[in-house]
């Protein structure tokens, strides 16, 4: 495959790395320095675009590929605000996009059992639902778009919380009230790839779930096998579809 490198950052030379290796072509790197090297890119010469920007860039990055008849596969964060234009768009071009907040398989799995426990922890009001997630200094998203998807599934699970608030860095507890939301206290910590806590306090215990990314590999193996995916397929697709369901 032909796959064009939409943002050449950490996460775009990690895919790059893996889809050689994988057997795939890279038709074009593109960064904030060459976007108009769109332009000139021949529309053949791209089977799948992966796009890993910023959270300013993605939604005019992904607009312009469906435009062009390019599937894309998106993981950039922070841009989800614009999602249903997106996916209007994609629509009317009969055209293809993949989106995952996070695309290593284990997450996925964490995903899953974060909604068993919540519908489990319905029955234990006692219990106060938390979340913690820590990232890198260089990422520009609180909380991270994976936090916010842990977080729906929360939502989803616990009639008692309606909502999520953030908590950035060192803002006291004490001005959130998380009486009906889910609190995501963000840290930014260092060079840590990823990691995402999920935790049930009451007056006598806690319990907690974690997942803890110790590199990209994970997020880039699994934007490179949506790529493979995408391919020749026409929709809005995303993990569940890629994965299966769990039953
Ligand atoms: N879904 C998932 O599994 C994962 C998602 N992510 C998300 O992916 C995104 C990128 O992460 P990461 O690679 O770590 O970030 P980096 O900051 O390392 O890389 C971002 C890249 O995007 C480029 N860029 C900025 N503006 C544009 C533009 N207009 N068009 C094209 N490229 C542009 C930057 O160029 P320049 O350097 O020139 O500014 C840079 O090359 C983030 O939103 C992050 O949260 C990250 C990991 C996993
Ligand atoms: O910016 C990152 O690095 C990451 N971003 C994604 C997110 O916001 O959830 C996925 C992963 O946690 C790494």
């Amino acid at each position: 495959m032909n796959i064009l490198l939409l943002g050449y950052g950490k996460m775009g030379k990690a895919i790059e790395q893996l889809a050689l290796d994988r057997g795939h072509q890279i038709a074009a790197r593109i960064d904030a320095n060459n976007v108009d090297e769109l332009e000139t890119t021949s529309s053949d010469a791209v089977d799948v675009v992966i796009e890993f920007s910023s959270p300013e860039s993605a939604f005019e990055n992904i607009k312009y590929c469906l435009e062009r008849g390019w599937p894309v596969v998106c993981g950039t964060t922070g841009w989800l605000s614009h999602r249903a234009e997106i996916e209007q768009l994609c629509r009317d071009k009969k055209g293809a996009f993949f989106y995952a907040s996070n695309y290593s398989i284990g997450v996925n799995l964490f995903f899953r059992l974060n909604k068993t426990l919540a519908k489990f922890m319905r029955q234990y009001p006692s219990y106060q639902v938390s979340m913690t997630e820590v990232h890198h200094t260089e990422k520009k998203d609180a909380p991270s778009g994976t936090a916010i998807t842990l977080a729906e599934g929360i939502l989803e699970q616990l009639p008692t919380k309606k909502r999520w608030v953030n908590r950035e860095g060192d803002q006291p507890q004490s001005l959130i009230d998380s009486t009906d939301a889910v609190e995501i206290e963000s840290l930014r910590e260092g060079t840590v790839p990823g990691t995402h806590v999920i935790r049930y306090d009451s007056e006598v215990d806690q319990i907690e779930i974690k997942h803890t990314a110790h590199s990209r590999q994970g997020f880039a193996l699994g934007a490179v096998v949506a790529a493979e995916w995408l391919n020749g397929r026409e929709g809005i697709f995303g993990m569940d579809d890629l994965l299966g369901s769990d039953e």
